[in-house]
């Protein structure tokens, strides 16, 4: 019996009914461990089967509640009245097992009470104790006594008990994510569907023949009078099918993304087969992404942990990859971002200048994705009267930091609604349609090869081969889950169309075909999948109550402590996404490189390169907390215009890029300040400066500049200029007042002032000086960059030839008229601040598209669009570090005025020293360094 094993300090072994399943555990006797515990350990011996791979994780988490208690067990195991520890111990253990209502023996190890009796002999026996065993079910925690008159003894057993309970709920969900992940690698990780579209109202007349029959994973094509064809598919939608339908294949996988699997969702199928409909469905009956967005952002909701999304969508138009985020037209086209694809040292694919934005809600989302759409090339072809010439891909990136047995940090769902597959000689197009066509049916090619490779495991996967299977590597294959909907039309006419689809879909099935030939096989396999299936319902719902019970703990525990508890390490559980709604709506520009958040203070070389970043591996880990680089064109367009192709006739014409505006987007995420983009200065005053000091006013100077900055560039008086490699945004001085930078301050002039200022200074043809510039400036800047306020603008973003335009511009520059002064908002390390010349702007302002305006004169600002957005979303504890650093602006104005410049400087000096010596050693330079130095 357990109680003599316990007497012999023999090691024991406990069994645990939990699912009927049987879990074993080692209550292993040890002298003294690592730790100098001594005493006895419960010791995960074997895993679940099927939930648990990890046995050490399980044993250590099981370990470790033993040393949390750090109690002798050995020692007072004699002594009956201190049993009830060593029972609630046990209790604790198996936790898991208490909430089943009906224990059974079986299996038994001789010798060894199990657990169910000992956790029944607690709820009927009288212990003294402070623990009262009342129901099955988390009595403990429901009826924790604290009728007590001190407060402290009940707070710290709530505390234990959330303790406890986060520790089950970390298992469940380990055995949930691991039962998950069978289920689909059962399923398959690369699954084909097909969906039969319903003949549309003008398709119906009378004598229209059947080609299609289906069963629920076979589909009948009759290509002759009598032969017919046959195709299999993981599950076919017959044209009846609806939506939820389509989506309860979907779920799964979205859960598997939630667990930080990637995904990857595509619609294929010929030209007007209804893969839109699909994917984006319609207002009354929602498709694939909505109705997958809105399950992810619920279950994050109810998970117990804090979930951030951002969100991205682009389309590969022609082999080209476009922003369907930023606002596009005609004129900008030629200064727009270059997006392109990168791999980090982790093997994930970025987009480097692909604007991804912060989400919260599925409203957002939902707008966002309508903005996106407004901008995806269509056209009207034979087929279809609004034919997609592109495939459009959106993308959700899902982080969350606290969650280790996620499979990955940050991972994406990719929801892929892919270019109409056509035959070129049927549909005859020609000019445009033609070329579209032909890249479209080009990259269909391409991704075939590659889920055929992966499908037969072969060694190279031709990911290389087109944009769309490059953008995706990271998506398919390994992990991820792959779900591919073939679409196929109904009609009779369409039957040539709907084989290359179906060879299509075979070709990258066939694994599954060959495994579908054992009958018996396939029947192990589906009742392992339904003993799978139910395994999972059931851990969902225990992990739902143990939230539940979390949760209930949490709000006791703050009525007793008299704050809010969720912020407490054990009431981590309680953190639900809502948290971080705070902090939302930023427009969040991919850094592919992921540089991290290096402090700006260090000098460049300081800094890590970007080699030794990935051999650290921060390039992809900090990619959260990444400085983001600004890929958005200078100008903004009202939406609505479309554009033509130029060089080819009206026939040709793809709508593309419809003008999403920046204004649009802000509508999206901040639709409470939509109406007056210039006057919403309120918000930093609702965050944590209300009290109307000199740090607010400085804040809101601030803010005051970027409104109005990126008012002048959303009614499209910026342009952009490549200046050193880098991307800049330039500011005309028109007849409006525009602000500017004079002696340490942002002011605010008109022209005339701005004129006779340039008087005063003409003839100089000094570089900007930025030492002289202002240490306000720097501050600023460097505090913004630390929030992302002021993105990095080294956006090496344009295409070659712009490249070459800049070059070009820079060998034409004269002597200028706007001086220092008049400056430049310093950048980003790196950028060649000293030897950047304001010159330039006023001569790159003469260049034949400013020659217009001849009163025109240029400032140059390197502070990005977003700036705005990230001032909005500032946290409460952002507020207060930049109120800090608006304490530190003002004591450096004191500086410059003040009897204690000169001890201030000295301090600066000191901690100059001390980062470059910090830098030295984080270089890996020690001694020898030093010594080579002095030789
Ligand atoms: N399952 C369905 N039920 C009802 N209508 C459908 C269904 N599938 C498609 N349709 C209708 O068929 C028409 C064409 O569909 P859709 O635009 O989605 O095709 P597509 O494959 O995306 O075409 P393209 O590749 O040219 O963009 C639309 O009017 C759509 O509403």
């Amino acid at each position: 019996m357990f109680m003599n094993a316990v007497d012999q300090t023999e090691p024991c072994i406990l069994m645990a009914n939990s699912k009927e399943e049987d879990a074993y555990f080692k209550l292993e006797w040890c002298d003294c461990d690592a730790t100098g515990f001594r005493g006895w350990k419960a010791i995960f011996l074997r895993p679940l089967r099927g939930w648990v791979n990890n046995v050490s994780q399980f044993s250590s988490s099981l370990s470790r509640i033993c040393l949390i208690q750090n109690f002798d067990w050995g020692k007072t195991m004699k002594n009956e009245p201190v049993m009830m520890p060593l029972r609630t111990e046990l209790f604790r253990v198996c936790k898991s097992s208490i909430q089943k209502t009906t224990w059974s023996k079986m299996d038994e190890p001789e010798g060894v009470e199990p657990i169910c009796c000992i956790i029944k002999d607690m709820q009927s026996s009288n212990l003294k104790g402070d623990l009262q065993v009342k129901s099955k079910k988390f009595e403990k925690m429901k009826h924790t006594d604290c009728e007590e008159s001190n407060n402290s003894p009940c707070v710290s057993k709530i505390q234990e008990a959330l303790a406890s309970l986060n520790v089950q709920l970390k298992e469940l969900s380990i055995q949930r994510r691991q039962a998950l992940n069978d289920f689909l690698d059962l399923k398959g990780n690369i699954r084909v569907f097909c969906r039969v579209r319903p003949f549309l109202p003008d398709e119906i007349c009378g004598y229209a023949r059947r080609v299609l029959a289906s069963d629920t994973t076979k589909l009948f094509l009759r290509i002759a009078d009598n032969k017919n064809k046959q195709y299999s598919f993981d599950k076919v939608f017959h044209p009846q099918s609806t939506q939820e339908e389509v989506f309860s294949e979907i779920e799964p996988v979205i859960k598997s993304a939630m667990d930080g699997y990637n995904a990857c969702i595509f619609a294929y199928g010929q030209t007007g087969t209804g893969k839109t409909y699909s994917m984006e469905g319609v207002p009354s009956n929602p498709g694939i992404v909505p109705r997958g967005i809105r399950a992810i952002f619920e279950q994050a909701l109810e998970s117990n942990y804090t979930f951030q999304f951002t969100f991205s969508m682009l389309e590969i138009y022609m082999g080209t990859l476009r922003d369907l985020l930023v606002p596009q037209s005609t004129k900008q086209r030629v200064h727009k971002a270059c997006l392109s694809i990168q791999m980090n040292s982790l093997g994930g694919i970025e987009i480097e200048n692909l604007v991804s934005i912060k989400v919260s809600n599925f409203e957002q989302v939902k707008r966002l994705y309508n903005l996106g759409s407004r901008s995806r090339s269509t056209a009207s072809t034979k087929s279809n009267s609004k034919s997609s010439r592109s495939h459009c891909l959106t993308c959700i990136s899902l982080t969350c930091s606290a969650a280790p047995e996620r499979q990955k940090e940050t991972n994406k769902i990719w929801m892929v609604d892919l270019g109409g597959s056509e035959r070129l000689l049927k549909t005859q197009a020609t000019g445009r349609r033609l070329e579209e066509g032909k890249a479209i049916n080009l990259s269909l090619s391409a991704l075939g090869d590659v889920i055929s490779a992966l499908q037969h495991k072969k060694n190279h996967v031709p990911y290389r081969n087109s944009k769309l299977t490059q953008v995706l590597r990271d998506s398919l294959g390994s992990d991820s889950k792959t779900l591919m909907f073939v679409h196929v039309s109904p009609k009779e006419e369409d039957l040539c169309e709907t084989i290359c689809s179906l060879g299509f879909a075979t070709r990258v099935r066939s694994i599954h075909l060959e495994s579908e030939k054992s009958p018996e096989l396939q029947a192990k396999k589906e009742v392992e999948m339904d003993k799978l299936q139910q395994t999972i319902t059931e851990l969902e719902s225990e992990q739902k109550d143990v939230q539940r019970e979390i949760g209930r703990l949490n709000e006791r525990l703050t009525l007793l402590m008299g704050f809010d508890q969720s912020n407490d390490v054990h009431a981590k559980g309680s953190l639900t996404v809502t948290e971080d709604l705070h902090f939302n709506g930023e427009v969040d520009l991919h850094n592919a490189k992921g540089f991290e958040r290096t402090s700006p203070s260090l000098p460049r070389f300081m800094k890590p390169t970007i080699c030794s970043k990935q051999k650290t591996g921060s390039v992809y880990l900090s990619s959260t907390g990444t400085r983001k680089k600004s890929s958005i064109p200078s100008k903004m367009k009202s939406m609505s215009t479309s554009y033509a192709i130029q060089g080819h006739g009206a026939d040709d014409d793809t709508e593309c890029s419809q003008g999403t505006s920046e204004y649009e987007i802000k509508q999206v995420i901040f639709p409470e300040q939509e109406k007056s983009p210039r006057s919403s200065t309120t918000s930093l005053h609702d965050g944590c400066f209300n009290d109307g000091s000199i740090q607010v006013k400085e804040i809101n100077k601030i803010k005051r500049f970027t409104e109005d900055w990126l008012h002048l560039q959303t009614t499209g008086q910026t342009r952009t200029h490549n200046v050193g490699g880098k991307r800049i945004f330039a500011i005309p001085v028109d007849k409006r007042n525009i602000m500017c930078k004079q002696q340490n301050r942002v002011i605010y002039c008109n022209q005339a002032e701005i004129q006779n200022f340039s008087k005063k200074n003409s003839g100089s043809t000094k570089k900007t000086n930025l030492n002289g510039v202002d240490s306000l400036k720097s501050i600023v800047l460097d505090e913004a960059r630390r929030f992302n306020v002021c993105s990095p603008t080294d956006v090496e973003d344009t295409q070659p030839d712009q490249k070459q335009d800049h070059d070009q511009v820079a060998a034409e520059r004269t002597g200028g008229q706007v001086q220092e002064d008049l400056t430049v908002l310093t950048g980003t390390p790196g950028f060649r601040e000293n030897s950047i010349s304001v010159d330039s702007y006023s001569e790159d302002c003469s260049r034949p598209e400013q020659q217009d305006n001849k009163e025109e004169s240029c400032m140059l600002f390197r502070t990005p669009r977003r700036s705005l957005f990230a001032i909005h979303s500032l946290q409460p504890d952002q507020h207060t570090d930049l109120k800090e650093s608006m304490i530190h602006i003002t004591s450096c104005h004191d500086e410059e005025q003040g009897t204690n410049g000169l001890f201030l400087k000295t301090i600066q000096r000191l901690w100059a020293s001390v980062l470059l010596g910090l830098g030295i050693q984080s270089l890996g330079l020690g001694c020898d360094f030093f010594h080579g130095l002095l030789r």
